[in-house]
């Protein structure tokens, strides 16, 4: 359905190609992953196969790729959208309508699709992606989940024959995600859909995957078995660490095969007591950094944020859980003092007492509160990385420059590269690392780890561990369970505008079906969370017997 034949594609500019002779085929009704670190090249090679790559990204492409016996050399994007259906990593780049319905329809009207059918796709899709009540809604209204909710559904109402799908399950919670891609599935074993998708968060695709095309990095790719590619992969879910820090062998993909292999471990770690979770930072052990009361946030009559209280102390990492839509981001938004509030307080303890970010200057509210908003490029203004870097470093007072916390996040960006041509991955990781040189007293990251592979959430854990230390706050509303498990002390659930649960992270995701991160969904009951704990639990029993 889809072959590459020598494709090499060269930026302009780039030292190096972003894809070097790459030669694959994917057959029809094959579900394939494209793996690989950020910036490798993964939305690269798919945007080649609907010619996206390089008509519209400028570059030049070596070799061929046919999609459905159409070569995309001689075939724009525009005349492949009866076959292919591109999602891209940001939704709101790719909505041309206003509203959720207009939205759903204007692929069908494009290919001329007759009105009746158009209505019965579009009722089907509401259903399929829960997007019912918002149908009516406009779409920069929406939140970051539910964007993505619709940019997959105005893809899927067009029955392409192939979906090009970048990191669909970003912005969905955990349980939103699940359903997508069970509905991506379906598609896949009933209707022979082909589907090319890449993903960072394994754990929550490997086991649908055909084949895994992997990127090394050096612009070639290695495709195969998933179980044989993650063998040795320098990317692996938490399944797949687990799996080779205990020696299984096949390597298991799913949490049930994983259960089943984890017996002995079990037994093993049950062994020793006491429980090897880190131990929760007590609530109120630093000092209060921030105190809100009765927050308060409505968009007309939706209330978004209702009378939330929320208090916030030096050296905590919270994370932010909850459903789509479930008012995380205007809850950030409101705390950082720009977004709006209709009622409620917020102090932040500063060099002058404390204060509402809110009613004093932009300058001295970046240094109270920083905020790493959804849509990262939003922040990047400058014509390239080294004039982002300077001035991010000329305004702030930490003893850490961006460039170093650019390089720890995601190495090998130049200076003279402009902030547009990073990919989405690289973006986010300049803007987290312009931010946070700020080194505001209390800072607050909105879904982080999108487009960032295991590296840079590892590199990220230890730069919020970092700022904790140093006595900051840190906020990260996140729907990567993995990450919250690793990087979060506490963490906060929100249900429809509410915060339902706040507490250490062990007792709040272990116990909930939605947020267990891989680790202890195979573990259970035992307590850990993270691979770290127990291999660090397997090295200290052989210590002990030994
Ligand atoms: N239009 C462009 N012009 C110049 N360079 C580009 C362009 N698009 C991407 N690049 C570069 O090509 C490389 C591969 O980018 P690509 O977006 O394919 O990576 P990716 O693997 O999808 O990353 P991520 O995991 O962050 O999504 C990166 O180094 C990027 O800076
Ligand atoms: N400008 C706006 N006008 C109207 N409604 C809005 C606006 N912004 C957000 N909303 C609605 O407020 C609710 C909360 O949105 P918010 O973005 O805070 O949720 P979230 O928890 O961050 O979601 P996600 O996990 O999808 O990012 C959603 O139902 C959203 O549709």
């Amino acid at each position: 359905m889809i072959t590459f034949d020598q494709v090499t594609v060269h930026y302009d500019d780039m030292p190096e190609p972003a894809l070097r002779d790459v030669g694959l085929t994917v057959d029809e009704g094959e579900l394939c992953l494209v793996t690989g670190h950020t910036g490798v090249g993964k939305s690269t090679l798919l945007g080649a196969v609907n010619g996206l790559v390089p008509h519209f990204t400028g570059g030049t492409l070596y070799g061929r790729v046919t999609v459905d016996g159409r070569d995309t050399a001689h075939h724009p994007p525009r005349e492949l959208a009866d076959v292919v259906g591109v999602v891209g990593q940001d939704p709101i780049d790719g909505f041309v309508t206003d509203t959720v319905e207009e939205e759903l329809a204007y692929a069908m009207e494009q290919l001329a699709i007759p009105p009746a059918t158009m209505r019965k796709r579009v009722e089907e899709t509401l259903d399929l992606l829960g997007l019912a009540e918002l149908r009516h809604r406009a779409l920069h209204t929406l939140s970051g989940g539910q964007q993505q909710r619709v940019a997959i559904g105005s893809v899927l109402t067009a029955h392409p024959r192939v979906l090009v799908l970048d990191e669909p399950t970003s912005a969905l919670d955990p349980t939103a995600a699940e359903e997508v891609l069970a509905a991506v599935t379906r598609l896949v074993h009933d209707l022979g859909v082909t589907v090319l998708m890449a993903e960072h968060r394994l754990e929550r695709v490997v086991q649908y995957a055909d084949r895994v095309i992997h990127l090394p990095g050096d612009g070639r790719v290695r495709i195969g078995p998933p179980a044989e590619i993650l063998r040795t992969a320098t990317i692996a879910p938490p399944i797949v660490e687990l799996g080779r820090a205990a020696g299984w062998s096949p390597l298991p993909l799913s949490v049930r095969d994983a259960r089943r292999a984890a017996a002995p471990l079990r037994a093993r770690l049950a062994e020793r007591a006491p429980a090897p979770v880190r131990p929760p930072v007590l609530k109120g052990g630093g000092n209060r950094l921030l105190a809100a009361r009765g927050v308060t946030v409505a968009y007309r009559d939706l209330a978004a944020v209702r009378a939330v209280d929320l208090e916030l102390h030096a050296g905590e990492v919270v994370a932010l859980m909850g459903r789509n839509g479930s008012g995380k981001s205007s809850l950030l938004w409101a705390l950082q003092g720009s977004g709006p509030r209709r009622a409620g307080s917020v102090r932040v303890h500063g060099e002058h007492g404390a204060q509402d970010p809110h009613t004093v200057s932009a300058a001295e509210a970046r240094r109270l509160v920083g905020l790493v908003p959804q849509t990262p490029a939003d922040l990047l203004y400058l014509e390239s990385v080294g004039q982002e870097l300077a001035q991010a470093d000329a305004e702030s007072a930490a003893g850490v420059t961006a460039r170093e916390l650019l390089d720890r996040l995601a190495p090998g960006i130049e200076d003279a590269t402009h902030p547009r041509d990073l990919s989405e991955g690289q973006k986010l990781a300049l803007v987290l690392a312009v931010q946070l040189a700020a080194a505001p007293r209390v800072v607050l990251l909105d879904e982080p780890t999108r487009g960032l592979d295991y590296r840079a959430k590892a590199a990220l854990t230890g730069i919020v561990d970092a700022l904790a230390a140093e006595g900051r706050a840190v906020v990260i509303s996140t729907h990567d369970v993995e990450f919250a498990a690793r990087a979060a002390d506490r963490v906060v659930v929100m249900a429809e505008g509410d915060i339902v649960a706040d507490g250490p992270t062990a007792e709040v995701i272990v116990s909930s079906p939605t947020f267990a991160p891989q680790t202890a969904k195979i573990l259970a009951p035992l307590p850990f969370l993270t691979v770290d704990q127990v291999a660090r639990e397997l090295a200290d029993t052989d210590k002990a017997r030994s």
